[in-house]
C-alpha cells in the first residue's frame, strides 16, 4: 500500500513546480529480437545474458526520468513477439504514446517482418503515436545480416526515426527510450500531436507521483 501522503513540507512545495508527464512506451517486434533485454538494460543498466525466456503475453515496468529538469514517468510495456500472443498485444496498442519497433541485425527475417509490424501498428495504434525503428544486437558484428543503410532506408520510407542499439553493450539504449521525449516552456511533452495529459499537469498529482511512485 502507498500509505498516507506526507504533509506538504517545503520540499513538497518545491516538487509541486515539477510537472510530470506520464508516457506509455511499448516495445514490439519479432520474438527474440531483444525487447526484454533492451528494457532491462534501460531500467536496471544490466544485460540479461544466458538462456532466452520468451515473454508470455505482456509485461510492464516503470521508470521516472529527468528530461531537461522535468520529471517524466515512462510506463514501458514489453510485449511477446510470438504470434500466438498477438491478440493480447493488440489490445494495448491504443494506449501507447510511443512504440519502439525492434528487429535483430543478425536475423534477416526479423527485419523483413518490419513492414508487417508497421501495417499492424497502423491498424491498431493511435494515429499520433510516435514510432521509432531500432536495429538491435549491433554488438554481434560477425553475425550481422542487416546493414545499417538498409535500416536507414526502410525508416526513411516510412518516415520514422531510426537507430541501432545493443542491449548487451548499452549502445543507444537510453537514447532510444528518450529521443521522443522533450520539454517545451518547462513542460514535458512527447514529440507527437497529442496534447499533454491534463492529470499530469496538476501540481498535486505531480507531488503524489514524485513521492509515491
Ligand atoms: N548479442 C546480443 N544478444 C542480445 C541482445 N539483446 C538480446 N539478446 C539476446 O537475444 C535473446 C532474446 O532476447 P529477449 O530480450 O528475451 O527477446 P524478446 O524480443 O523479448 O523475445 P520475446 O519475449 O519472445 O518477444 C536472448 O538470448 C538475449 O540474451 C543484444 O543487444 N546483443
Amino acid at each position: 500500500s502507498l500509505g498516507t501522503p506526507a504533509p506538504l513540507s517545503n520540499w513538497n512545495i518545491k516538487c509541486a513546480t515539477t510537472i510530470i508527464q506520464c508516457n506509455n512506451v511499448m516495445l514490439v517486434g519479432d520474438s527474440g529480437v531483444g525487447k526484454t533485454c533492451l528494457l532491462v538494460r534501460f531500467k536496471d543498466g544490466a544485460f540479461l545474458a544466458g538462456s532466452f525466456i520468451s515473454t508470455v503475453g505482456i509485461d510492464f515496468r516503470n521508470k521516472v526520468m529527468s528530461i531537461d529538469a522535468v520529471k517524466v514517468k515512462l510506463q514501458i510495456w514489453d510485449t511477446a513477439g510470438q504470434e500466438r500472443f498477438r491478440s493480447v498485444t493488440h489490445a494495448y496498442y491504443r494506449d501507447a504514446n510511443a512504440l519502439l519497433l525492434l528487429y535483430d541485425v543478425t536475423n534477416k527475417a526479423s527485419f523483413d517482418n518490419i513492414r508487417a509490424w508497421l501495417t499492424e501498428i497502423h491498424e491498431y495504434a493511435q494515429q499520433d503515436v510516435v514510432v521509432m525503428l531500432l536495429g538491435n544486437k549491433v554488438d554481434s558484428t560477425h553475425d550481422r545480416m542487416v546493414k545499417r543503410e538498409e535500416g536507414e532506408k526502410l525508416a526513411k520510407e516510412f518516415g520514422v526515426p531510426f537507430m541501432e542499439t545493443s542491449a548487451k553493450s548499452g549502445l543507444n539504449v537510453e537514447l532510444a527510450f528518450t529521443a521522443h521525449e522533450g520539454t517545451h516552456n518547462g513542460k514535458a511533452h512527447k514529440l507527437s500531436k497529442a496534447p499533454c495529459d491534463e492529470n499530469c499537469t496538476d501540481p498535486r498529482s505531480s507531488i503524489a507521483l514524485v513521492l509515491y511512485f
